[in-house]
């Protein structure tokens, strides 16, 4: 079956847990409606981070989201990838999707590099036998030698996220779900990381990124959802999409 996505009529309200103190509860209401902020029917403060959302996306489609900060892109990558399911409306997705957004989500500061690779692979839903299969692999892909005997609490920062990395992208996806905030290490690991994910996408039957660059929009997508406060704008063709959200950006001078 080929893969899809298609969402219809989502809403997504995000609960703001810490307000419940009663002057900052009044607060942040008062922040009202233009921030999407409001009070759910049991009381609690919530922010509507996808407000009516219809879009479907099928085998071949790459989808670049773009928007202001804050209007929804990362929450509807969680959305589409099964993390936040919707307040209402309904998410359905054929095929294998892998998220690579919580890249490091998962992994165990007490274990190896080598017991977090069969850890993360496990949580990303690869089988005992793949995980063999690709160790190798993605160890070799890490460069990071015998560290991967170690315990995770000894990796500096960039060394956690090369084994991160490794791990996602690892596994075989039918839909690749993408935040272009994925900052991979160093200048040399960015430029194979950038290598290993051209070949996921090209592999992969759906993707679909959060991405501020038109450049790389016009490059790797052909369509464009433009997000306005959780609400669709526009969707459609890349051009089109990015010719009026860069002029609505940088609107002419008269
Ligand atoms: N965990 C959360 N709890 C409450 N509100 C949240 C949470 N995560 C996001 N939000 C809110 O949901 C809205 C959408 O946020 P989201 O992170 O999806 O935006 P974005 O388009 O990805 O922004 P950016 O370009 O800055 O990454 C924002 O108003 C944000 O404040």
């Amino acid at each position: 079956m080929p893969a899809s996505i298609t969402l219809q009529n989502v809403h997504l309200d995000l609960p703001i847990f810490d307000v419940s103190a009663i002057s900052l509860k009044k607060r942040v209401l008062r922040m009202g409606r233009r921030n999407r902020i409001a009070e759910d029917n049991t009381g609690v403060v919530v922010v509507r981070a996808i407000d009516d959302l219809s879009i479907k996306l099928e085998s071949g489609d790459r989808l670049g989201l773009i928007g202001h900060n804050g209007a929804g892109k990362s929450t509807l990558l969680r959305v589409m990838a099964g993390i936040y399911p919707p307040s209402s409306g309904t998410v359905d997705v054929q095929g294998k999707s892998v998220p690579l957004l919580d890249i490091a989500l998962g992994m165990d500061d007490q274990s190896t590099g080598r017991q977090n690779i069969r850890l993360r692979g496990l949580l990303l839903g690869m089988t005992d036998a793949e995980i063999k299969r690709k160790t190798e692999d993605i160890a070799e892909f890490t460069e990071l030698g015998d560290y991967l005997d170690l315990p995770l609490r000894t990796y500096s920062s960039g060394m956690r996220v090369r084994l991160a990395f490794a791990i996602s992208t690892a596994v075989e996806a039918d839909i690749l779900l993408l935040d272009e905030v994925l900052g991979v290490g160093d200048a040399s690991f960015q430029e194979k990381a950038n290598k290993r994910l051209q070949d996921l996408h090209a592999r992969a039957e759906i993707v679909v990124l959060a991405i501020h660059s038109s450049d790389t929009i016009r490059k790797t997508c052909n369509k464009v959802l433009w997000m306005e406060r959780g609400k669709l704008r526009m969707f459609g063709g890349v051009e089109d999409v990015v010719n009026a959200y860069d002029e609505a950006m940088n609107p002419p001078q008269t």
